[in-house]
């Protein structure tokens, strides 16, 4: 039995030797053929205890892995958030790190706040100095590791690890001068900053510009002597490169930095000082009147005049706060100076509070290892009260970000295949969208109908062709026509000129039909040109070209590059241009071919009407008197009798074809043009198109810079929105 055990034991292992875990796989899998046991349970049901009893060893990793998963959680999205430039300041896009709870330190100058996070952090690495020092913010994340060395890493420096803490005081300050450009004015661009350290607690800390109290404006208040002394120290600290503004300009920074709901407030205020003038205590309780989220910290116990102790404060009785007050006594700048190293300033610290007499019964919580716990703690504590609050806001971010993104599109290709298959699909699309206006499916095709229905039939009708053909008028051309020789039977060459010249005037509403019918197409290039979205972006390329679902999917307009917009529409209305041309030619032609050929019909019968009414013994001027002449042209007034009896006159001719090109222009200009343009309007722009070279292409698809920016950052943003819902996920279901 125990050879079996054995034998399923090292196939097992070979199994996982070549990757076989019993995941999919092409191959037939041993590893699912094996049996084995599996420990199920809930969380701290007893799992690893069960399987360390069976072993008999102590070999599994323990703790409330769920709690401190919450703390690294919201480290790493605050990383990433740092990493998008989201740094909680005015954005565009929706912002993670507002959301996200944090600990920011307030106090003024000098307080001891980088001492009391060096003690938190139990590291000496903040740069120290006269004036105002801490000049940015500084973002610490500390996280805490299971062994090994120690080290620190910069945002701004993402592969260098610092072992050397010393190194790590130098960067802050040179990176805060890289910023402010060493004119020792402020900035509110953070510095990140995170320590791996077994000997810290997870927790992110944000070190602020303390705050001062001089200003120009209290110089008023003070006696004459007194405003002297202060306006020389001004001048000084204005030659050293701070301006008055600085006092407003920290407030202003750790203001918006305290203001914002998720923050929990660390406020710092030495005990040698009064309370009542604590600048921590003025700013926090500005924000946060009920103290609901500040943690009152007591600084430089150690100094406090002989026969003063901190007892009331720190037992809350002369400034109650929601939390206990916390004391600390941190290296006093002698110890700086002398290099005292953190662990026996730790020491010195606890041994402090337990020996003297009246900080006896408060040691159990005081010291800066008793504040880093409480932090840790209380931080997880809002950690987890906010989940189902971060939830919300990222699911609605990540739909706000998807419908945004779907909007600007995808990148353009960076390959000639893929740049072209992209600028063919959009102009496709614009394509289908003109299409749909000529087909009724869009707004605009009607107007081409109604050219043909109202305007040329009213442009033919204001022809007047009875007025055309006046007496004056019939009587010069049929004399013109007859030349030296009148006619003898009927004035046939008369008629032809009379019907040419009047048939002629049928161009000029034939001409202004093509004219409006391309006005029209144009105005409908430049309307699909507007409404043309990226879609092409937005579907799969294995996707058909379905134009429906461009419309649904996205509604980035061509103008999001705008060389293919203006190629494109110039390429369209150069076509329409060529269009227009043949179609007058054909339509124009329809005119001529009427003049040209008269219906032979027509003449056949005049001699009968001759012979039944005219007199062709008459003299010449006889024959060319008013009613001989009305008779020819059937003029409205005698038409009843008179087209009774020649059948055919020229009005009536004319009207007749009129009537046949009222109807034959619609069809030439809708051959010529409509249906040209539906059939073929970007040919020519796509066989220019396969013979440009990448750059071309590329230059064709120049998407504003802005946009190109945009998409990269909204992207960015979502990846980093959905990981956090994973995480977010994956923690709030094994809380
Ligand atoms: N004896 C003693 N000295 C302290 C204590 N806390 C801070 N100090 C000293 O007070 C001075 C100022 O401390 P910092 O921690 O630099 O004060 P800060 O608030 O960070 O100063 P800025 O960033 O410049 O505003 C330093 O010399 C510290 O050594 C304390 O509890 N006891």
């Amino acid at each position: 039995m125990e050879n079996l055990i054995s034998l399923v034991n090292k196939l097992q292992r070979a199994c996982t030797a070549l990757g076989d875990h019993g995941e999919e796989s092409a191959l037939p899998t041993l590893w699912d053929a094996l049996p084995s046991i599996a420990v199920v349970g809930g969380q701290s049901s007893g799992k690893s205890s069960v399987l360390e009893s069976v072993v008999g060893k102590d070999f599994l990793p323990r703790g409330s892995a769920t709690m401190e998963n919450l703390i690294s959680l919201v480290n790493k999205l605050q990383r990433a958030c740092t990493a998008l430039g989201d740094h909680g300041e005015e954005s565009a896009l929706p912002t993670l790190w507002d959301a996200l709870p944090s600990i920011a330190v307030v106090g003024g100058q000098s307080s001891g706040k980088s001492s009391v996070l060096e003690s938190v952090v139990g590291k000496d690495f903040l740069p120290r100095g006269s004036g105002i020092v801490t000049r940015r913010p500084l973002v610490l994340q500390l996280h805490r590791i299971d062994e090994g060395r120690e080290y620190a890493e910069f945002m701004h420096l993402p592969k260098k690890k610092f072992t050397d803490f010393a190194a790590v005081r130098k960067e802050i300050a040179d990176e805060t001068d890289r910023e402010t450009g060493r004119s020792r004015q402020i900035s509110t661009v953070p510095i990140y900053l995170s320590i791996y350290s077994p000997n810290v607690v997870n927790l992110t800390l944000i070190d602020l510009p303390g705050l001062t109290k001089v200003a120009i404006g209290e110089i008023a208040n003070l006696n004459v002597c007194m405003s002297f002394l202060v306006i020389i120290l001004i001048v000084l600290i204005i030659v050293d490169g701070q301006s008055e503004s600085i006092v407003q300009d920290i407030e202003n920074m750790v203001q918006s930095y305290i203001e914002k709901p998720n923050c929990i407030i660390l406020a710092i205020s030495p005990a040698n000082q009064d309370l009542a003038t604590s600048d921590a205590i003025k700013i926090s309780r500005e924000v946060d009147p009920k103290g609901e989220r500040t943690f009152g910290v007591l600084t430089k116990i150690d100094l406090m005049d002989k026969g003063t102790d901190a007892v009331e404060i720190l037992e809350g009785k002369s400034y109650k706060l929601q939390f206990p007050w916390i004391g600390v006594v941190n290296r006093s700048q002698a110890d700086i100076n002398k290099n005292a190293d953190m662990i026996s300033a730790r020491r010195r610290e606890r041994e402090y509070f337990s020996s003297t007499p009246e900080y006896q019964h408060l040691s159990h919580r005081m010291g800066s290892e008793h504040l880093g716990k409480v932090l840790s703690k209380h931080l997880e504590h809002v950690i987890k009260s906010r989940i189902p609050g971060l939830q919300s806001l990222i699911s609605k971010s990540i739909i706000e970000l998807e419908t945004e993104l779907s909007r600007l599109g995808k990148p353009v290709a960076t390959d000639a295949g893929g740049k072209l298959y992209m600028t063919m699909e959009i102009c496709r699309v614009f394509d289908g969208i003109f299409k749909e206006h000529l087909d009724g499916t869009r707004a605009g095709g009607d107007k081409i109908y109604s050219i043909f229905d109202s305007q040329l039939p009213a442009a033919l009708k204001r022809l007047q062709f009875d007025k055309h053909l006046s007496l004056d008028n019939v009587r010069k051309l049929i004399t013109e026509a007859d030349g030296y020789q009148p006619h003898l039977i009927a004035p046939e060459q008369g008629y032809r000129r009379l019907i040419e010249s009047t048939l002629v005037t049928i161009k000029g509403p034939a001409e202004a039909a093509v004219d409006a019918v391309h006005a029209i197409l144009k105005e409908l290039v430049h309307k699909s040109i507007g409404e043309t979205m990226a879609s092409s972006q937005t579907v799969p390329i294995i996707l058909c070209f379905v134009i429906c679902s461009y419309y649904t999917e996205g509604n980035t307009e061509l103008k999001q590059y705008p060389t293919l917009r203006v190629e494109v529409a110039n390429a369209a209305c150069e076509a329409l241009e060529r269009m227009k041309e043949e179609s007058k030619k054909a339509t124009l032609q329809l005119v001529e071919m009427e003049y040209s050929y008269l219906t032979i019909d027509f003449f056949r019968k005049l001699p009968q009407d001759v012979e039944k009414g005219g007199n062709p013994t008459n003299s010449i001027f006889d024959r060319y008197n008013d009613a001989y002449l009305r008779r020819i042209v059937g003029s409205i007034l005698i038409k009843v009798v008179l087209l009774s009896q020649t059948g055919s006159t020229v009005l009536s001719y004319v009207n007749m074809v009129c009537a046949g090109l009222r109807n034959s222009i619609p069809k030439s200009v809708v051959y010529c043009q409509v249906r040209e343009a539906k059939r073929s309007l970007l040919d020519h722009f796509f066989a220019e198109l396969g013979t440009k070279e990448v750059k071309q292409l590329g230059k064709l698809l120049d998407e504003d810079p802005a946009i190109m920016q945009r998409r990269v950052n909204l992207a960015k943003r979502l990846e980093l929105y959905r990981a956090a819902q994973s995480e977010i996920e994956a923690v709030a279901w094994s809380k």
